[in-house]
């Protein structure tokens, strides 16, 4: 039977299921935050019940979405930090290295925004796609560099999540023109750089990122706009160096259509004569991307994988919360 679980990781599994806590590296910091709570707390009276209790907790929070590589890439760093022969000395390393974790992502969003703004001249305008933090870190820095900014803003169905860029980027005093997604072809005659962020990367440098940004790489392409990846190497999916795909997550059908909008046809309603799909993510082709900006520097996607082998080639075998 598994171990009890702290209440930060139940809250943090839960707030990260209902997407209260979302984005690849806001998932990630949280993870790190409550595995580091779990072993805080612990009450295991030997390493060997210690150990349980961390991978426990970290296959709770696993469970929670499956697209982003951000979320197992946390769990594992922190679980391969976990060194120690008493209880007192694994909990030690595991808040440690939660700690180092969450320090290194910061750090590695700022340094992915000062390489991502040197692409960005004054008075370019970018158009943005969902909300990613390490897509915005670069326009922050461009904005450091004094450099002028705007941005047309996808609204981004189902969830509008192009709501907290526009509001972030009014924060930050950016020219905001926030639209529907079916008007992003239109808009592209007046961008510069399409800008997103990414969930996962995969080794032949596929983007996996919020549904919506495959098409809007297609169209950018045909209007020759340049399309930029802001993902720092936390989102490189190590398994799809030996072939494993990245499974898209299929949310509720209720963010499509909510219960007021329910749709009656012939008497029926949604569910009885028709399907609703809710993919979260969907894949664009390595062609249809210039340049995958992470704090490494700047890679065109065909070379991403040269950066995975050396992050993760020594790392064999099982999963740490599995062992
Ligand atoms: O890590 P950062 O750059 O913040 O976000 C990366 C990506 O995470 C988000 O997914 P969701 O909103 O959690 O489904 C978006 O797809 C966004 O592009």
């Amino acid at each position: 039977m598994d171990a009890e679980l702290h209440e930060s990781v139940e809250e943090a599994a839960s707030d990260i299921a209902s997407m209260e806590i979302r984005g690849a590296a806001t998932i990630a910091d949280a993870a790190a935050e409550a595995l580091a709570a779990q072993a805080e707390d612990s009450t295991a009276d030997d390493p060997a019940a210690f150990r349980a209790e961390m991978r426990a907790a970290a296959r709770r929070l696993r469970e929670t979405r499956p697209t982003a590589v951000s979320l197992p890439n946390a769990l594992r760093y922190v679980l391969r930090g976990m060194d120690g022969e008493t209880v007192p000395d694994l909990r030690e390393s595991v808040v440690e290295s939660a700690r180092e974790f969450r320090r290194e992502l910061d750090q590695a969003q700022e340094n992915l925004g000062r390489i991502g703004a040197n692409r960005l001249r004054d008075g370019d305008t970018v158009m943005t796609h969902c909300h990613s933090t390490d897509a915005l870190s670069c326009v922050e820095a461009a904005l450091d560099q004094g450099k002028e900014i705007e941005a047309i803003v996808k609204e981004t169905r189902p969830r509008k999540q192009g709501h907290i860029t526009a509001k972030q980027l009014r924060e930050w005093d950016v020219p905001v023109t926030l639209v529907v997604d079916n008007a992003a072809r239109r808009y592209l005659d007046e961008t510069d750089h399409v800008l997103v962020g990414a969930d996962s990367i995969a080794a032949d440098g596929s983007v996996i990122n919020k549904i919506g940004t495959s098409g809007l790489a297609v169209n950018a392409r045909e209007r020759g706009v340049p399309i930029m990846v802001a993902a720092q190497t936390l989102k490189l999916h190590p398994d799809t160096m030996t072939g494993h795909t990245v499974e898209i997550e299929m949310r509720d059908e209720r963010e499509v259509l909510t219960e007021d909008e329910e749709l009656e046809i012939d008497g029926e309603t949604d569910g009885e004569s028709f399907a609703i799909e809710n993919p979260a993510f969907d894949v664009t082709p390595p062609r249809y991307v210039d340049a995958i900006v992470t704090e490494r520097g700047q890679f065109p996607p065909e070379s991403i994988v040269t950066l995975m082998r050396e992050l993760f080639g020594d790392q064999q075998g099982g999963e740490p919360w599995e062992e």
